[in-house]
């Protein structure tokens, strides 16, 4: 597996290192002692597929709080995406600073997500399937999001919305939470 660090510090992009031979490649996309050796935890508690049918569908921008905190790891296995991810660790220097990273079946690129970020994507393909591993079981009372269109975070969509879940569109500005944010997704909280 290729890790390469985003300007997130513990965000990585990982592409596949493909062994190639007459059949085809073989390749690994997950490896506890890969994961480990780049600082990275190595947890699954969950493996989920979701299935998009329409172009410009939008899910996002999700997180769970500590100590529910998630990581994930994001491939898209049919069609293509735009992932983004936001650093909500407030003792970060890049405390709401967000990548954007195109993940499609063709490059077969995955996202490592840590723990204490928002993340999202939007489908830039009709029928398109992401697949993601979580470090964290879902825990209804834990999640909360940010405004995909908060301007607060900036985040440029490369399609109009086309669909959004009514969960998406109810979440709040980042200024009427971000006291909030900022204290549940402390390190102290974190650690506890
Ligand atoms: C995330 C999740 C949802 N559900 C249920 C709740 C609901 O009935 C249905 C759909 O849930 P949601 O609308 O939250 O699904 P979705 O909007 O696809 O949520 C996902 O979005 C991306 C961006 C992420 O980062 C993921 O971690 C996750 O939050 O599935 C589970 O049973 N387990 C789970 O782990």
């Amino acid at each position: 597996m290729i890790f390469t660090e985003t300007k997130l510090k513990g965000a990585f992009i990982i592409d596949l290192d493909r062994k190639t031979d007459e059949r085809g490649f073989f390749a690994r996309a997950f490896c506890q002692n890969e994961f480990r050796d780049h600082g990275l935890r190595p947890v699954i508690a969950q493996a989920n597929i979701a299935s998009n049918a329409k172009k410009g569908t939008l899910r996002g921008m999700h997180f769970q709080y500590p100590p529910a905190a998630e990581s994930k790891l994001v491939r898209c296995t049919r069609g293509a995406i735009i992932d983004i991810i936001v650093d909500l660790r407030p003792e970060s220097p890049t405390y709401l600073e967000h990548v954007s990273v195109e993940l499609n079946a063709d490059n077969m690129s995955a996202l490592y997500v840590p723990e204490r970020f928002a993340h999202g994507y939007q489908v830039l393909c009709y029928n398109t399937d992401t697949s993601y591993q979580v470090g964290e079981f879902y825990t209804p009372s834990a999640e909360s999001g940010l405004r995909h269109d908060d301007p607060r975070l900036g985040l440029k969509w490369p399609l109009p919305v086309s669909v959004i879940s009514s969960k998406d569109q109810a979440f709040r500005p980042l200024y009427e939470i971000e006291d909030e944010v900022k204290r549940r997704m402390s390190l102290a909280m974190a650690a506890a």
